[in-house]
């Protein structure tokens, strides 16, 4: 599964010509998937590919029979409207699908006429959530992020002794997990300063963000059957950027002893388009611990895949001002920051949450946790990057900024890009804050 095949080859050209756009994140040797619709035309949600600036419409697709086997019953239910039926077939209809797909979109295909209907531009799309999401599950696999963050939540104690031994995590919500691009009011909730006697109901004054990326999860596990660590990622589907928005002040009254609760769940922004492990199987590197640290336990360590583990993905957090926008200033991005420093990577996630026997379920997301870097510029949430809010960032607009303001807009993106590789991108994942609405009394 992890092997490069033929859909790998850098040389692949698509006739779709914007698939050889410099730039772009959506070549002939991606195609990620996502659960889409044309906007204002009452359509309904269906499964699409995403190739150049176009998206292959699988529910159209599906209706000319193009292809046959494994790929033709796995393209049957990646046309229904959310792809849990997809995920939950494994990875070797993904392979057969993505096969046939990237056979059908090459220069010379055969299949062309039959395929070049189905395409519609991605500026006519909106996009749905990929999955229905069961269960939503936020790990913690950042050393440099729980280090950071638990400095400024508890000084004298910052990284506590399970961290290297536990890949820690929390159960999220999963009501609350929206599409980019999604807008959520600002949260209400007890918020106790230091030197006040009491808390109050108030509008969070600490609303931070967490860049994070999203796990799908595949095929599920039989309540009571742990998943090993060596056959975790064939129940993995594929990728996503995940913003796990983060009410500070909520969070640091509210989270002792059980983890945070209503400081994370009233909005969580995932990107459209699942890039699959397949397609990032050119970026895997090795997963790497200092030398002086325990080993994982024999259930979270998989010798065979030590050297291909982690997943080389550039990310980056942008920030645009209601000013900024207004003014037709993008995003500035005021982060950049990579997948391969986590501590703990996806299939030790994914052995760890089932190793209880606890099933996963088709559709499932995981959250990797922040996903900051070891040096300061690659702070993942705004906690970090701003000292905890006692050094504000100062954007091209001239304003100034510790936490996020009304009508604020953040975008996370990602990608993955080296020498003699296909650019394979994330696009984007965005998310903006509407003002508090009034206080329950
Ligand atoms: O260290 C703490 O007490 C707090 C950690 C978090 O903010 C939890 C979280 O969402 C995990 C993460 O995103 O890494
Ligand atoms: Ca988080
Ligand atoms: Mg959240």
């Amino acid at each position: 599964m992890s092997m490069l095949n033929e859909t790998h080859d850098p040389a692949l050209r698509s006739w779709v010509d914007s698939a050889q756009r410099e730039g772009t994140d959506f070549p002939i040797q991606n195609l990620p998937f996502a659960s889409f619709r044309r906007r204002g035309r009452g359509e309904g949600w269906r499964g699409g590919v995403a190739i150049g600036d176009a998206i292959v419409d699988l529910a159209a697709l599906h209706r000319v029979h193009p292809f046959e086997g494994q790929a033709a019953e796995a393209l049957a239910v990646a046309a229904e409207p959310q792809l849990n039926a997809l995920m939950a077939l494994g990875p070797a209809h993904w392979s057969a699908l993505r096969l046939a797909l990237s056979r059908a979109l090459r220069t010379g295909s055969p299949l062309r006429a039959l395929v070049e209907p189905c395409l519609l531009p991605q500026s006519e799309a909106e996009y749905g959530l990929p999955a229905r999401i069961g269960d939503y599950t936020d790990f913690y696999t950042s050393i440099h992020h729980a280090t950071n963050i638990g400095r400024l939540f508890r000084p004298d104690q910052p990284l506590l002794p399970n961290y290297k031994w536990v890949p820690i995590g929390y159960h999220g919500r999963s009501s609350s997990v929206g599409v980019s691009p999604q807008r959520f009011h600002r949260p209400c909730g007890q918020i106790k300063t230091p030197d006040a006697a009491a808390p109050v109901l108030a509008p969070s004054r600490r609303l931070d963000i967490e860049l994070e990326l999203g796990v799908f999860i595949g095929p599920g596990n039989a309540l009571g059957e742990p998943i090993p660590v060596a056959e975790a990622e064939s129940h993995v589907f594929g990728l996503v950027l995940l913003n796990d928005w983060s009410a500070r002040d909520i969070q640091a009254w509210e989270y002792q002893p059980l983890g945070p609760f209503l400081a994370k769940n009233f909005a969580t922004t995932v990107s459209p388009w699942v890039v699959t492990l397949e397609a990032l199987a050119p970026y895997r590197v090795p997963f790497e611990r200092p030398a002086d640290d325990p080993p994982p336990l024999p259930y979270l360590d998989d010798a065979a895949r030590r050297d291909r583990a982690a997943f080389d993905i550039q990310l980056t957090i942008g920030w645009q001002t209601a000013q900024m926008h207004a003014h037709g200033q993008p995003e500035h991005v005021v982060a950049q920051t990579n997948y391969r420093y986590a501590y703990w990577a996806v299939a030790q996630m994914v052995a760890h949450h089932t190793v209880n026997g606890c099933n996963l379920q088709p559709g499932d997301l995981l959250g990797t946790g922040t996903l900051s870097g070891p040096e300061p510029h690659q702070a993942a949430a705004f906690i970090e990057l701003t000292a905890g809010g006692k050094q504000p960032l100062t954007l091209p607009s001239g304003e100034q900024r510790t936490f996020l303001e009304d009508g604020d807009t953040v975008v996370l993106r990602g990608w993955c890009q080296a020498p003699g590789w296909a650019r394979i991108g994330f696009g984007e994942c965005r998310g903006t804050v509407l003002p508090a609405r009034a206080p329950a009394v």
